[in-house]
């Protein structure tokens, strides 16, 4: 499949800082939020910057917690603010449906990433259709794609290239894949794809391999990476951007981000904006070890204080009972009957 970038760029990043970052930020951006960071990543050559609630088109209710101002807003204002950069947003089948899609587009994004469990692309199938014939650029998220096997992920991966996406992501949510996962993940992804879509890999630090886990999914043929500058995303957060373009500069993997102003956006722009540094403390790296989906970070933190019982407790179980996106509400449940127990 042809580059859908220019050929002059080796690898694409996508940014995810006002995104997953959005996790981290109780979806509590703003207009003037998302202005002085799309313009200063604009600025350092980020060829992509994905603007939308944490969760997604439709993220915003009770269940994942209310934006602070609407996702479309936000994504106008981002189109604003690039000049040069593509503006992507995100949307989960269900939570977002087609006028989200469609109202995106009339704001002005380009890229459509459309994002599913790891083993139900066969919900993704007529959004990739639609974008597709709404001429949107399209990529395919197979989420927490540690729960799964390399082949079973690819068939996966098949559905969304067939159904019309253009980039199948390996997402790493729980940030729980080691390199060799990421290798084995990836691979089975190009094998199967070939020529019909690219592959590409969305880490998560909570391992501390955000950076290590990118560089081998570049290796095993990856051409799209997601990162965070600051590493603004959910749990320990992404791979950071400016870390990212430093190593790929120095492997010869030409990005087209400058590393120096990235540098300088992730302290003096993102950081100022950031409620905490996204940090590898035990909460995160128990989310990694226990492979939990990143974005529970919060909530569990939040079920913690209200019920008085241990956060760490909570994540352990949620990894017991093998929650995905969208069972936020179980990490009640699983407060509740610790409190019992207590
Ligand atoms: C909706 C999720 O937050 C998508 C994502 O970034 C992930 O699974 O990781
Ligand atoms: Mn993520």
């Amino acid at each position: 499949m042809e580059a859908p970038y220019s050929a002059e760029l080796d690898l694409r990043v996508t940014d995810s800082s006002l995104r997953d970052g959005s996790h981290a930020h109780r979806h509590q951006f703003t207009a003037e939020n998302v202005r002085s960071i799309v313009t200063a990543l604009d600025g350092a050559g980020v060829p992509v910057i994905e603007v939308t609630h944490g969760d997604g088109l439709g993220g915003s209710s009770f269940n994942y917690g209310f934006s602070h101002t609407p996702e479309q807003e936000l994504i106008k204002t981002a189109v604003e603010a690039a000049e040069r950069a593509k503006i992507a947003f995100l949307m989960l089948p269900g939570l977002g449906v087609k006028d989200d899609i469609r109202a995106a587009q009339a704001n002005g994004a380009d890229i459509c990433r459309i994002a599913t469990h790891c083993t139900e692309a066969d919900v993704s199938e007529q959004h990739f259709q639609l974008a597709r014939e709404m001429g949107l650029e399209t990529v395919g998220f197979l989420m927490m794609a540690h729960a799964t096997t390399p082949e079973k992920l690819a068939k996966q991966a098949r559905i969304m290239a067939d159904a019309g996406c253009q980039c199948v992501y390996v997402v790493d949510s729980a940030g729980a894949l080691l390199m060799d996962d990421v290798t084995d993940r990836v691979s089975a992804l190009v094998a199967e794809l070939g020529d019909d879509a690219q592959v590409g890999f969305h880490g998560h630090e909570n391992l501390g391999l955000g950076v290590g886990n990118s560089v081998a999914a570049v290796r095993a043929g990856a051409r799209q990476i997601d990162g965070s500058t600051r590493r603004f995303g959910a749990g320990a957060g992404n791979t950071p951007v400016e870390a990212f373009a430093a190593v790929a500069e120095k492997s010869g993997w030409r990005t087209g981000i400058d590393v120096l102003k990235i540098i300088d956006v992730a302290e003096d722009v993102v950081r100022p904006v950031m409620d905490d540094e996204c940090l590898l403390d035990r909460m995160s790296l128990l989310i990694g070890y226990a492979g939990v989906y990143s974005s529970f970070l919060k909530h569990a933190d939040r079920q913690a204080e209200r019920y008085g019982v241990s956060g760490a407790e909570i994540l352990l179980e949620a990894g017991r009972r093998k929650l995905v996106g969208g069972q936020e509400d179980q990490l009640i449940d699983i407060a509740v009957s610790l409190a019992a127990r207590s």
